[in-house]
């Protein structure tokens, strides 16, 4: 029954397409995160984000009221209190939940100056009818099916429009790059450092396309330990854009860390907690991400180093990384409260948009009710995978790039930094990874950093230039930080 429930609702997610009056239908891989991305037309957004819930997540909703009341029995046989405590037990942390609280508390502020910033730009494209610069945002505008990284729209947020493009997508497509490359292209990356190369059965077992023959497919990628310490998979319906290069070295990440810790007891093949396996993969992209290692690499033709471009990087980098904190936070919280009980099901709906209120100051563009499911419209919730691994991960993401950057000899913002070749990072990132989960996380970040706390303090470090720039814009412009008119609502007219 539970495993029926999980697999029913994957495949309904998976299967989910939006139609247009003249019969054609769109799957959310890759139609309609295009539209997402690149549409600047507020009623062609709506159709996409609209639609995608009515397919997605509206019909999901008795299966997981269904899978909640199952996944908290099998949690209750195990000894927790409820599914999310279950899953928080999984960082052995005492003082977890307060201490993601303490780290959000320090990062907000970075959100809200970011957030100002952006809903000025979105009211220079879509007006006051549908932008109030006091109020949330309309979850449609942000370049993003879920409004969970905001780099799609780094068109209407550019600083410096005429300083250099931090975007690599044009040069990939212009030299023929495919997704064979692009994967060879990380590959070199990790070994560089003195990682591991992927084995042969990795090239000849991934997916790393989505099939031309019809098959249909989780496009969702995803990285597969067969736990037989030879076979390793990447399935990936890769695309060739500056964004899928990203995710390509975020998948290969945890590959690594399979094969780092293949000859660890079965037990202990896992990170030392989820949040560090979902950060290697992001700690190199952080070097890769840099002009200096694209223009490396062939992929960006002129690079200035001057305060502008600086500026603009930052804030390519900021769409991604600090837009993301809020959603990552939230994702769990409303999990963790629907588990223990403190948001029954008559109120799924209705807590979802709270959070997404409180913490990522959006609203939604046409109104929800409970006959909606909009949780149920993001991968991780059919499919059953925590998130809050994402929020830590984007916390010591950073603080392992810091002292990566320290023992690669780096010199220079840390913005700037990319530890390409760098023995010693690689060899600390390889102790690290071998461990596996033998040994508990603080003992880890210990190796790396040098203390065991998640500290927000290098994240800060590293988006400083950007922060006194965003303060200085948003004062300049006058704008207020946060969205005191809670409860206005865009027009839905024409
Ligand atoms: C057998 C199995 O399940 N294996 C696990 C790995 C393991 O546990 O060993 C696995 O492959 N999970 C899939 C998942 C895929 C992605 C994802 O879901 N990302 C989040 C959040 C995010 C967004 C931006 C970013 O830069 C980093 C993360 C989202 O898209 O919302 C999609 C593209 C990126 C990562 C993943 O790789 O984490
Ligand atoms: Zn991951």
């Amino acid at each position: 029954m539970y495993n029926t429930l999980l697999s029913n609702m994957e495949t309904k997610y998976s299967v989910a397409e939006v139609c247009r009056d003249n019969g054609t239908c769109h799957p959310l891989d890759p139609d309609l995160q295009k539209i997402m991305a690149e549409s600047r037309d507020y009623d062609e957004l709506l159709f996409a984000w609209k639609g995608w819930r009515d397919s997605a997540g509206k019909v999901l909703r008795q299966d997981y009221k269904r899978y909640v009341e199952l996944a908290n029995k099998a949690a209750t046989l195990n000894g927790h209190s409820d599914n999310g405590a279950f899953w928080r037990s999984l960082y052995e942390t005492p003082t977890f939940e307060e201490d993601l609280e303490t780290l959000w508390k320090e990062l907000e502020p970075l959100y809200q100056n970011v957030h100002a910033y952006v809903r000025r730009a979105l009211y220079k494209k879509y007006g006051s009818k549908h932008i109030n610069l006091k109020g949330p945002i309309p979850a449609h505008l942000l370049g993003n099916m879920w409004a969970q990284t905001w780099s799609g729209i780094m068109d209407l947020a550019m600083p410096y429009p005429h300083a250099t493009q931090v975007d690599a997508t044009p040069a990939m497509v212009a030299q023929g790059w495919n997704a064979t490359r692009m994967f060879q292209e990380s590959d070199r990356f990790f070994t560089s450092l003195g990682l591991l190369p992927m084995p042969k059965e990795f090239w000849e077992k991934s997916m790393l396309e989505k099939p031309s023959d019809g098959r249909q497919v989780v496009c969702h990628a995803s990285a597969w330990d067969f736990y037989n310490r030879k076979d390793f998979r990447i399935k990936q319906c890769t695309v060739v854009t500056m964004d899928d290069l990203i995710t390509v070295h975020h998948e290969m990440g945890h590959v690594q860390y399979f094969l780092q810790y293949k000859d660890q007891p079965v037990s202990f093949r896992d990170g030392a907690n989820p949040g560090f396996h979902e950060a290697i993969g992001d700690v190199l992209a952080l070097s890769v991400s840099t002009p200096k290692h694209l223009q490396s690499i062939g992929l960006l033709d002129k690079v200035e180093t001057n305060h502008e471009s600086d500026i603009n990087f930052l804030m390519s980098m900021a769409l991604d990384k600090i837009a993301f904190l809020p959603f990552g936070y939230l994702m769990d919280q409303w999990r963790w409260k629907v588990f223990d009980g403190r948001i029954p099901s008559t109120e799924y709906n209705k807590e979802w948009w709270n959070l997404r209120m409180k913490y990522q100051g959006l609203c939604p563009p046409v109104t929800r009710t409970e006959d909606d499911f909009d949780p149920g419209a993001k991968f991780h919730i059919p499919a059953n995978v925590p998130y809050v691994r994402y929020f830590v991960s984007f916390i010591i993401q950073f603080q392992f790039h810091k002292a990566l950057c320290d023992a690669a000899k780096h010199v220079g913002p840390l913005h700037t930094c990319d530890i390409y070749k760098s023995k010693e990072a690689g060899k600390l990132m390889g102790d690290v990874m071998k461990l596996g989960f033998s040994k508990p996380w603080p003992e880890a970040m210990t190796m790396i950093t040098g203390q065991p706390k998640m500290s927000a303090q290098p994240l800060m470090q590293y988006f400083q230039p950007l922060i006194q720039w965003l303060e200085a814009e948003n004062n300049k412009n006058k704008d207020i930080r946060g969205w005191p008119d809670y409860d206005w609502k865009p027009s839905t007219s024409k």
